[in-house]
């Protein structure tokens, strides 16, 4: 994994974190032959980590600043495997051609289940910290036809102090795979 300081960050900007990115790389299992979806794609953290591991990636998201960082990211770490595409997915993902999908934007996540579901993508992983939507997508992909599972990961980073170290929590984030 690509370390987080390595990316070019703004602050209104989330990334996925290093660990958190780890993880939903496992999920998604990529293949060579993968072209993947990102819903969401901020500061292009999860987006990168996938286009080195598959043939294409489709990066999507409604936030301008967001386009011009996953942009700006892609060039950063050479990647050309890729397409940034501003819009809302629920608007996009039906003229798209791809067999897996990684949701880090939960906006309108109904509609986005329903569009991939319909174009059955029988692979997807969701990231929230949402209680709601982790429910939310739960159980939309359970009445779909899916099987899900979900993780709870907790990282805490250590923390040098006068005694030794200690570890600092940061919050939990909900990873979600369902496949089919
Ligand atoms: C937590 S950030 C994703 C971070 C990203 N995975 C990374 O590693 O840099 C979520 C992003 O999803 C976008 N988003 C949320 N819902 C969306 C939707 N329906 N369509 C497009 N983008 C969406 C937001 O604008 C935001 O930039």
């Amino acid at each position: 994994m690509i370390p987080d300081e390595e990316f070019i960050r703004k602050e209104s900007i989330p990334i996925t974190k290093e660990e958190i990115r780890a993880v939903s790389i496992g999920k998604l299992n990529l293949d060579k032959n993968d072209v993947v979806v990102d819903i969401g794609c901020g500061s292009g953290g999860m987006t990168v980590e996938i286009a080195k591991r598959c043939k294409f990636v489709y990066a999507i998201d409604y936030l301008d600043d967001a386009i011009e960082l996953t942009k700006q990211n892609l060039a950063k770490f050479n990647i050309k495997n890729c397409q940034v595409i501003k819009g809302k997915a629920e608007d996009i993902l039906d003229e798209l051609e791809f067999n897996k999908a990684f949701i880090g934007g939960t906006k309108n996540i109904e509609k986005i289940i329903e569009i991939l579901d319909k174009k059955k993508i029988n692979h997807i992983v969701a990231n929230t910290i949402v209680l709601e939507n982790a429910v939310k997508i739960i159980n939309e992909l359970e009445n779909k036809g899916y099987n899900v599972e979900a993780v709870n990961v907790f990282i805490s980073y250590s923390k040098k102090i006068s005694s030794g170290h200690m570890f600092l929590a940061k919050n939990p984030i909900t990873i979600i795979k369902a496949v089919r």
